[in-house]
């Protein structure tokens, strides 16, 4: 069986972080394996408090998977702080994994800090080691400088973004107000990935699910490409069939049955 590993942030609430990418992993038929760099209490309302990992038993974790277990592919998310970058950046020059999706989380939906504001100069560091970076609007407006409300907006922040160093990026358009269409770079051509907007408050944890199937996707032996086009394909399902837990904004919802009779539908 193929494997992927998150390393990423817990999210008690299990919507988004390390739980939503354990169950994104299992969706799309990976073995899922995971690093936790911090620990967040946290609902579908709001984060109320975070604990970041000792670095040590970061560093530990990494080594313990790398060490024992094939790891065909990674995801990043949420990195807390400059120290924990650096451990992560270690690992992965140490164990260098064929495949690394990077969302480089910085803000919850509620506008908790879940990456300390002077820790995005260290963040750029890890570009370079990723496969694709998937920021949303907000997040490649932090790394670029950009602001971006349109389409062209989005061109010229994955051009900036591409010039930090990463090798592709995905621009994730659900934070404007038009179809949640998401823009693929690739240093030479544009690619749309085009999606439909469900009026749902449901959408915790859509960024983590998004690039943990893209992870599993390339696990899986899919092109980048594909590999992003069945993650959206995923993602947007799960988004359809999120759920209406709690009081603030509900989870995704995994569940295979329904994002399979999508893929066949639209093959
Ligand atoms: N209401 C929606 N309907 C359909 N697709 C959506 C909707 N909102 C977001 N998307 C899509 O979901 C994916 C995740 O994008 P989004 O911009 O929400 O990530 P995010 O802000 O990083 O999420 P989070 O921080 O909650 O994990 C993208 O492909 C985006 O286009
Ligand atoms: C732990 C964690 N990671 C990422 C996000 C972004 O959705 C979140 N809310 N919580």
């Amino acid at each position: 069986m193929k494997t992927a590993l998150t390393i990423a942030g817990s999210d008690s609430g299990g919507g988004a972080g390390i739980q939503a990418d354990l169950k994104a992993f299992s969706a799309n038929g990976v073995y899922g394996m995971s690093v936790i760099t911090a620990v967040t209490a946290q609902n579908t309302v709001e984060v109320r408090s975070v604990q970041d990992i000792d670095t040590d038993i970061i560093r530990d974790q990494i080594e313990a998977v790398f060490d024992d277990i094939q790891v065909d592919a990674v995801k990043i998310g949420m990195l807390s702080k400059p120290e924990t970058i650096e451990v992560v950046i270690e690992g992965l020059k140490k164990y260098k994994p064929s495949f690394i999706v990077l969302d480089p989380v910085m803000v919850s939906k509620g506008g908790h800090h879940l990456l300390q504001p002077e820790a995005v100069e260290k963040l750029k560091e890890l570009l370079p080691l990723a496969t694709v970076i998937t920021p949303n609007i907000p997040e490649a407006e932090v790394l670029t400088g950009l602001t971006i409300t349109n389409l062209d907006d989005m061109k010229k922040a994955c051009e900036k973004i591409y010039e930090l160093g990463v090798k592709t990026v995905l621009l994730k358009g659900g934070h404007l107000n038009s179809e949640p269409n998401d823009l693929f770079y690739d240093g030479q051509t544009f690619h749309l990935i085009e999606g439909k907007r469900f009026y749902t408050k449901n959408t915790h944890g859509t960024g983590c699910t998004l690039s943990a199937a893209i992870a599993a996707n390339l696990a899986k032996g899919m092109s980048l490409l594909d590999a992003v086009q069945k993650a959206k394909c995923y993602i947007s399902v799960a988004i359809e069939h999120s759920l209406d837990l709690g009081h603030g904004h509900g989870p995704t919802h995994h569940f295979y049955q329904l994002y399979k009779k999508e893929l066949a539908f639209n093959e």
